[in-house]
């Protein structure tokens, strides 16, 4: 699996459900840069069903969620230089979470979430998120991200 923001956060950042790499429960997404956009991949299982076919929405939710906060810790390392290494990700939680569902998401596919960061200002990193399967774009969000200090959750 490839390595993400994730990777470098501390372990009381690693118990998140949606991309905490220390939950074994959990979904342990892994969000990284392709090219200028952000990109995370999940693959659904039967059991993830809203009608048969389709993805449960409340789970293309979540991880419209931790990929828009771990796309925003991606661009705050980038605006201040940060080499990421160990566990010195710049971590950031979510202010609001705004989703729209364009078409039924097929479930036998795996998903493509991809972000693009529209705006960094101060400790606010507002990320447009595009989740496609097979190719087609069936759920479009926003997140607004902001960034906690390093002692945030200890
Ligand atoms: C308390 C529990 C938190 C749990 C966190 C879990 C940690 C996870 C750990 C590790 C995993 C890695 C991370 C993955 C995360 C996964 C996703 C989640 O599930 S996160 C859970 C759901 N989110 C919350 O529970 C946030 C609760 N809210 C807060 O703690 C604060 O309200 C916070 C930090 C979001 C903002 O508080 P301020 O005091 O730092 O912000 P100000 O200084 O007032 O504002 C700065 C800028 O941000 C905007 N802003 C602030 N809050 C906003 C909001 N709710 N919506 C939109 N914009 C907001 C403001 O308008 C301002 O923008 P302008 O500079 O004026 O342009």
């Amino acid at each position: 699996m490839m390595k993400g923001i994730q990777d470098y956060y501390p372990d009381h950042f690693g118990q998140c459900y949606g991309c905490g790499r220390l939950n074994e429960h959990g979904y342990q997404l892994k969000t990284a840069w392709d090219g200028e956009e952000t990109l995370t991949r999940f693959t659904p299982s039967a059991y993830h069903t809203a009608i048969p076919g389709s993805v449960y929405g409340g789970l293309l939710a979540s991880l419209i969620d931790c990929h828009g906060t771990g796309s925003a810790a991606l661009a705050l390392a980038k605006e201040k230089g940060i080499q990421l290494e160990g566990f010195n990700a710049p971590r950031c939680v979510t202010g609001s979470l705004q989703v729209s569902y364009k078409k039924p998401t097929p479930i036998d596919s795996t998903l493509e979430i991809r972000g693009i960061i529209k705006e960094v200002k101060g400790k606010k990193v507002v990320v447009e998120i595009r989740l496609l399967s097979k190719g087609e774009v069936c759920v479009t969000g926003e997140v607004i991200a902001i960034q906690v200090p390093d002692d945030f959750g200890k």
